[in-house]
């Protein structure tokens, strides 16, 4: 799906009436940002998380219309409720928050799987509410309400992963409210989104957790060293090693099964090329790493034009 051309509503007539968002952090907040700058999006903007530090803040921040620390309010007369919590929280929020959602709302999140999703979320979804789950592929390494901005989405990918059957009209209709806040959309199926994140971005998670652990775990003034001279590709692993625990604890336990797959390729193409530098096969690293700039270049690329 192309974003799409129409003025997605207005101050008078906005996209949705009322949005809940649930989970008010990075992604949470940004989303509230978005939809505070852009009154056409929604009516009324409401905002719920379980903490009433994190609650406080938005409401201190006024990235909200309305502050609510019971998700089973925060949800009555919404006709769009985001999920924005870590993963692993989903199945209790879902199934909570199930019998106050409002007939014919629709119901969706910014997880970052989405077949653990689907399988948590889904019995929780009465008859009548559109279920369309979504990832934005946009981030950072920071956490909580003050590290969202309202640029986040902007140029980025916004997945949607509608399972078969989903009503296309409320696809369409959440399609309008991410494009408005910048993001380009892509319609797939959560396994296919599953397979893909694995190796994009999952695979490169944990590796950036290995390496950092790695020099973690060296003699304590090689570790010294290491923070003190550490050269721009190690500094790269360090930013991504610092994303946030729970959610990428929750990332890989509901990815499992494909994010193993990618860990067995992985280790294989690692271990060919500890026999080249074993057996100073310089053809086979030099062949290598002339394919993988050439990737870097198309991706460069590929977003110029
Ligand atoms: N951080 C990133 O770069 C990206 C994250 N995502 C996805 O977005 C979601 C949120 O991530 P962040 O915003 O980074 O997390 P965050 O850690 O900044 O915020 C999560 C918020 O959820 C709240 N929360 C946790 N359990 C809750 C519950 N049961 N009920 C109500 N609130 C609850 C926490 O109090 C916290 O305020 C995750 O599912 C993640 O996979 C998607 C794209 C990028
Ligand atoms: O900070 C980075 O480099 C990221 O990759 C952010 C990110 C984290 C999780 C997602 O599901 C999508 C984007």
């Amino acid at each position: 799906m192309s974003a799409p051309e129409t003025i997605p509503g207005t101050p008078d007539t906005p996209l949705y009436d009322r949005v809940c968002v649930i989970g008010l952090g990075l992604i949470g907040s940004s989303l509230l940002r978005c939809l505070m700058a852009d009154r056409g999006l929604a009516g009324e903007v409401v905002a719920c998380d379980r903490s009433d530090a994190v609650c406080a803040r938005v409401a201190e921040l006024a990235i909200a219309d309305r502050v609510e620390n019971d998700a089973t309010l925060a949800v009555a007369g919404a006709d769009l409720v985001v999920l924005c919590t870590p993963v692993g929280a989903y199945a209790d929020v879902a199934a909570l928050i199930g019998p106050h959602l409002a007939p014919g709302s629709t119901l969706s999140d910014v997880g970052s799987v989405k077949q653990a999703v689907v399988r948590d979320v889904s019995p929780h979804v009465p008859d009548g509410v559109h279920f369309v789950p979504g990832h934005p592929l946009a981030g950072t390494e920071h956490s909580g309400p003050d590290a969202g901005f309202k640029e986040l989405f902007r140029g980025r990918w916004l997945i949607l992963t509608p399972p078969p059957g989903t009503d296309a009209a409320a696809v369409d209709r959440l399609g309008r409210l991410w494009a408005a806040c910048g993001s380009q959309i892509e319609v797939m199926d959560a396994s296919h989104h599953d397979q893909v994140l694995a190796i994009t971005s999952h695979l490169p998670h944990l590796i950036a957790y290995t390496i950092v652990g790695t020099a973690t775990d060296l003699e304590e003034t090689t570790k010294s060293e290491v923070i003190r001279f550490s050269a721009s590709g190690f500094r790269d692993f360090t930013r991504i090693a610092a994303s946030d625990p729970v959610m990428w604890r929750d990332i890989f336990l509901n990815n499992r099964e494909a994010v193993l797959e990618m860990i067995q390729r992985f280790t294989e193409d690692l271990t060919a090329l500890q026999r080249a530098i074993r057996w100073g096969e310089g053809d086979k690293l030099f062949d290598l790493f002339t394919r993988t700039r050439a990737i870097r270049r198309s991706i460069i690329d590929a977003k110029q034009a």
